[in-house]
């Protein structure tokens, strides 16, 4: 009893916790740590490469021009915005210096712009809601210009306030405060929702800010060509994960299942995974349970062990790949993915929506829980074939896909080959 409480909550804390740490891992933290270490190199090896400071100096016109171009190819018209905005203040920050004043308005008003945009979504450049953009932009060039003049009026009782109230902040930054909230949502909004797309706009406002915090830390130019590169990996791992994972279930997709099929050797064995019974399971709690249990029972097959990789085929079809091994020795792994997939028991995030299916099925289905938190559980069946000399893969996966549907005609929930 205590055991299976003790096994319930590691489960619970891992799936709550761990995977979203995991999550914030790969999309926030780990950009974040790359981007500080890449920073503190250049910053290192100063001596070394200001021996190319004119070419560092022309370099964000082209890294910055070619990131904000090819985002806008890929549908994060977000980055080419700010890629565009960056290159017009770079171009007049060289031809021409800004006074404090003016300095104050653009820093707020671009920290204004970068926070609004992470959460705006893309949309295309030539079409109505670019005006809307446009707009967003003015409007924090407003906000900003506001801020200064309220400043600038109230003069007397901003130094009172700041004097009693924030002594912590020098006076000529005073007009700098409306960014600790802007920095704070951002923070929020990043480890809640981390994407690189998100994690690209919050190295972006930090770095602008440290532009005119630290003028003296590193020159713009190197500042610049930093974000462009962030901008620039960002829509290629992007645009990688778009045409290789299945949005649904986050495996890998069919065509990265072709992909692996190229490099593998001669020694190799195929599971084909089928939910049994799907339709009937759709048809009971509704399309948007069923994509739930989708996403479930892919989380299992990714944690197949014996080296296995698995790839959502389509549907409720899955396949897992052994790289070098024989049918015989990949069983127990698949028996125990089968199995676990089969203890699993679902909690269903909503009502249960009565459909075809009769109340006796349904029962079967059902365990027995509070009305509002229903737990089902799903099975699945598996074919297994090993690649054979002369073979190519797509016949062992046909092989597969035989041994598949006699798992399914000896009854379902077992493994065979
Ligand atoms: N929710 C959801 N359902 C899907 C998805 N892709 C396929 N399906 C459903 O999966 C079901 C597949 O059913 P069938 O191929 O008839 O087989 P089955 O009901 O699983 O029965 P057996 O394979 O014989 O055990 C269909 O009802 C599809 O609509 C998806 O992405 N989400």
């Amino acid at each position: 009893m205590s055991a299976s409480i003790l096994t319930l909550a590691i489960a619970f804390f891992w799936r709550t916790f761990l995977s979203s740490f995991y999550h914030s891992c790969r999309y926030l933290v780990m950009p974040i740590l790359l981007t500080a270490v890449l920073l503190g190199l250049i910053e290192h090896f100063q001596n070394q490469w200001l021996n190319w400071q004119q070419t560092i100096e022309q370099m964000p016109y082209w890294l910055l021009g070619c990131a904000t171009i090819i985002a806008l190819q890929f549908n994060r018209s977000r980055l080419s915005y700010i890629g565009v905005l960056l290159l017009s203040f770079y171009a007049l920050s060289q031809n021409s210096g800004f006074d404090p004043k003016e300095n104050e308005l653009i820093l707020i008003s671009g920290g204004l712009i970068i926070a609004v945009f992470s959460f705006i979504k893309d949309r295309g450049l030539i079409s109505v809601h670019s005006l809307l953009r446009l707009g967003v932009i003015l409007g924090c060039f407003l906000t900003a210009y506001l801020w200064i003049l309220v400043l600038s009026h109230f003069s007397q009782q901003m130094l009172s306030l700041h004097q009693n109230y924030l002594p912590f902040l020098s006076a000529s930054h005073f007009s700098r405060l409306p960014l600790y909230p802007i920095g704070l949502i951002l923070l929020i909004k990043l480890s809640l929702q981390s994407s690189l797309l998100q994690t690209s706009l919050g190295v972006t406002f930090l770095l602008w800010v440290l532009h005119f915090s630290a003028p003296n830390w590193l020159p713009l130019a190197v500042q610049l060509n930093v974000i462009a590169l962030f901008f620039l990996a960002t829509v290629i791992i992007d645009s990688y994960f778009l045409a290789y994972r299945d949005e649904l279930t986050g495996l890998p997709s069919r065509r990265a299942l072709f992909n692996l099929s190229l490099s593998l050797g001669r020694k190799y064995s195929v599971a084909m995974v089928d939910i049994d019974h799907f339709k009937k399971f759709n048809d009971t709690y509704g399309h948007d349970v069923g994509d739930q249990v989708l996403k479930l029972v892919a989380a299992k097959l990714a944690q197949v062990t014996g080296g296995g990789k698995a790839f959502r085929y389509g549907g409720e079809e899955f396949t897992i790949v052994f790289p070098r091994k024989e049918v015989k020795r990949v069983f127990p792994h698949l028996d125990d993915v089968r199995e676990s997939v089969e203890e699993y028991e679902i909690v269903l995030r909503e009502e249960k929506r009565k459909g075809k299916e009769d109340k006796q099925a349904s029962k079967k289905r059902t365990k027995k829980a509070p009305a509002k938190q229903r737990t089902v559980s799903v099975t699945v069946s598996i074919g297994c074939a090993q690649h054979q000399a002369d073979q190519s893969f797509e016949q062992c996966m046909k092989e597969a896909d035989k041994a598949l549907y006699k798992a399914k005609e000896r009854g379902r929930n077992q493994v065979c080959s």
